[in-house]
């Protein structure tokens, strides 16, 4: 029988309303008590590695929860993170960078409603997330939810509370889980790489979202006090012109330390082109600016915080890092 590590970090799946709102509560243990028909499908062991509300995730509880699956990567066949929802594509894009080249699956999963509440969706989407997990062909990090399948660096929470919570971004869904039955719409390519894990992690990315009138001051700040930051601008994307004075001032300040600017959209779907619009255009050229394209926001910050802690030291490798595929996260790079 297939072995399965269950890691439960808290969220709605297993929270208890405690007086003043919904908090985490249950363990992992007594959240697959809930689903009892899974333990024919595998030998299931637990970890719990936090019990928090995902509003509260952050890089070191990342590194914890990539050390426990580095640890007991050659011990079980596959990997099930019970998770909160509003943090939890973060999570799925960050492991991604963190473990590459899985062929173990590492499933993400969670619900908008606790395990214990009738009419909850937390048990379908543990079960759908085992049964994904302990499947032949599954392999790498995946979100789960509503029965949706998705590359962990393309899933973006679409709806505060409804089941159908998650939708993958400028990608298509990998699967359907339905009834019990995997149905697959992407070939399966099986890893040929060694499994590689990243353990070090930067926390010095911002995201900046520009509105019509931004000031400059603002901008000023974070550059004096992060490594990197990603500007959210609008459309395919470009720079108000009221902002190009201190851009310059600051950028030619900072490619010398090493610190880098990534321009992002808005706009959720078919993403970022610099080169479009004079306003994106010249600023891109001057600086080689690296833009999100068609990844998730999520997934650029991630990435970039993976990324910095390898080569923080030298921009054009970071830039050259940054553009090469994982997981699915980018295509259309030019
Ligand atoms: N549905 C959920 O899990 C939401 C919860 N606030 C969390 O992210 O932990």
């Amino acid at each position: 029988m297939k072995k399965l590590l269950l890691i439960g970090t808290g969220g709605t799946i297993a929270s208890r309303e405690t007086g003043d709102g919904l908090s985490p509560g249950l363990q992992a243990e007594e959240i697959v008590s809930f689903v009892p028909e899974v333990r024919n499908l595998c030998e299931i062991e637990v970890l719990q590695l936090c019990n928090i509300d995902s509003t509260n995730m952050n890089p070191k509880i990342w590194r914890e929860l990539v050390q426990a699956i580095k640890e007991n990567f050659d011990r079980y066949d596959g990997f099930v993170v019970l998770h909160g929802t509003d943090t939890m594509a973060y999570t799925s894009a960050v492991l991604s960078y963190m473990i590459q080249h899985s062929r173990k699956p590492i499933v993400v999963t969670g619900s908008q409603k606790p395990i214990d509440r009738e009419g909850t969706d937390a048990r379908v989407n543990l079960r759908d997330s085992i049964l994904y997990a302990m499947d032949d062909y599954s392999e790498n990090v995946v979100l789960i939810f509503d029965g949706n399948v998705i590359a962990g660096t393309r899933a973006k929470k679409m709806q505060a509370r409804s089941f159908n919570a998650f939708q993958s971004v400028n990608f298509p869904v990998l699967a359907r889980v339905q009834d019990g039955r995997i149905i697959r719409y992407l070939p399966y390519i099986p890893e040929r790489e060694p499994v590689r894990f990243f353990t070090e992690i930067s926390d010095s990315v911002c995201v900046f979202k520009l509105i019509p009138g931004t000031r400059p001051e603002l901008l000023s700040y974070l550059f004096e006090n992060y490594d990197c930051i990603v500007i959210e601008s609008f459309g395919v994307g470009g720079i108000p012109d009221a902002l190009l004075d201190t851009v310059y001032r600051e950028m030619n300040k900072w490619k010398e330390s090493g610190k880098v600017l990534v321009m992002a959209t808005q706009v959720m779907n078919e993403g970022s082109n610099m080169e479009i619009y004079r306003v994106g255009q010249k600023i891109k050229k001057d600086f080689q600016l690296i833009e999100a394209y068609d990844m998730t926001l999520e997934a650029v910050v991630t990435k970039l915080m993976v990324l910095l802690k390898q080569y923080g030291k030298s921009y054009e490798a970071l830039q050259k890092a940054f553009y090469r595929e994982v997981n699915h996260d980018i295509l259309c790079a030019v």
